[in-house]
């Protein structure tokens, strides 16, 4: 392998580095290369500059990832590491995910002030969160809840947290365990009744479609599970449009050469959904996705994806 450094892209926020340094660590560990040999390059995105309205509002998901994919395109990093969460279905021409590391926890944890557990929170408790799948899964469960939009670094959220503007808040717990900040969990969802978003907990890399270097740069550290998994949760969110504007949730779990996918949809304020689960060969990983979503879809009706906001 040649030794010109790699320009790793990536978000300032202290979520974003440590995944990016993640990324790297193990790109050292499975080449036994120096540290010299990657030069990690924070970039602002306008989703970062943006903290006081919701994705949907601003514009959806590319907000984190366009300024990223300008460089990978122009050939000024070489590769980008993100929250497969955060990754809009259709990626710009020339560019693929092309590597996810091992999954954390794909779960969505609870961090209550004024009980641990969602069920236990006063009536007409407030939650804060953006996220349009756990405004509508809280709104299901406990339809007396005032949830409230509430964006933000981890940290900002937290401190707004503990100054009481809420009474709980929502966060995925494989980014609080990247941030060291497990302690501060008191309850975690279970994903049937509460399934994370579609590629929840997974780092993924962003590389150019042909780049041979950087794809043998990649391959020791893909992890297949997680890029199976992740194929089909994707594939699923894309047959629904993954538009910013449906509440969809769902995950796959591997179990040999199977795979088994969950996934969900429902209106805003959580009243009405429409589940599915398949399972299938991990080799159509995503081909099981798209057919979920296209089930659902058909159930739905497009009435449902217009008539609740
Ligand atoms: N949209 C923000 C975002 N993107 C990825 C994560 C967590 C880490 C992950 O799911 O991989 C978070 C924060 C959160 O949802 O609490």
């Amino acid at each position: 392998m040649q030794t010109k450094p790699f320009r790793i892209g990536t978000r300032g926020s202290p979520l974003a580095l440590a995944q990016a340094y993640e990324a790297r660590d193990r790109l050292m560990a499975a080449h036994n290369l120096p540290e010299e040999i990657f030069e990690i390059v924070v970039l602002t995105t306008k989703g970062d500059r943006i903290t006081d309205r919701s994705l949907a509002e601003i514009g959806g998901k590319g907000l984190f990832t366009a300024e990223l994919e300008q460089q990978l395109v122009a050939g000024d990093l070489d590769l980008a590491v993100h929250s497969s969460k955060d990754m809009p279905t259709v990626l710009p021409e020339g560019l693929y995910l092309s590597a996810y590391l091992p999954r954390e926890d794909i779960r969505d944890a609870v961090v209550g002030r004024t009980a641990p557990k969602l069920i236990d929170l006063p009536h007409g408790a407030t939650v804060g969160s953006s996220s349009l799948r756990r405004q509508a899964l809280i709104r299901r469960m406990r339809p007396d809840i005032n949830v409230i939009t509430f964006r933000g670094l981890v940290d900002t959220r937290l401190r707004k947290l503990q100054e009481g503007q809420v009474d709980a808040t929502l966060l995925a717990l494989a980014g609080l365990k990247r941030l060291g900040k497990v302690e501060v969990i008191t309850d975690i969802l279970d994903p049937d009744s509460f399934p994370p978003a579609p590629a929840q907990g997974a780092i993924c890399i962003e590389s150019r479609i042909g780049d041979t270097r950087v794809d043998e740069l990649l391959a020791p550290i893909n992890d297949a599970p997680t890029f199976d998994t992740v194929s089909c949760e994707r594939a699923f969110l894309a047959a629904l449009d993954g538009s910013c504007r449906t509440p969809i949730g769902g995950y796959a779990v591997c179990e040999g050469d199977q795979i088994r996918f969950s996934g969900l949809i429902l209106t805003p304020d959580g009243r009405h959904h429409h589940a599915i689960t398949i399972d299938g060969n991990r080799r159509d990983a995503a081909a099981l996705g798209t057919r979920a979503g296209q089930d659902v879809r058909a159930r739905a009706g497009s009435s449902f994806f217009e008539d609740w906001s």
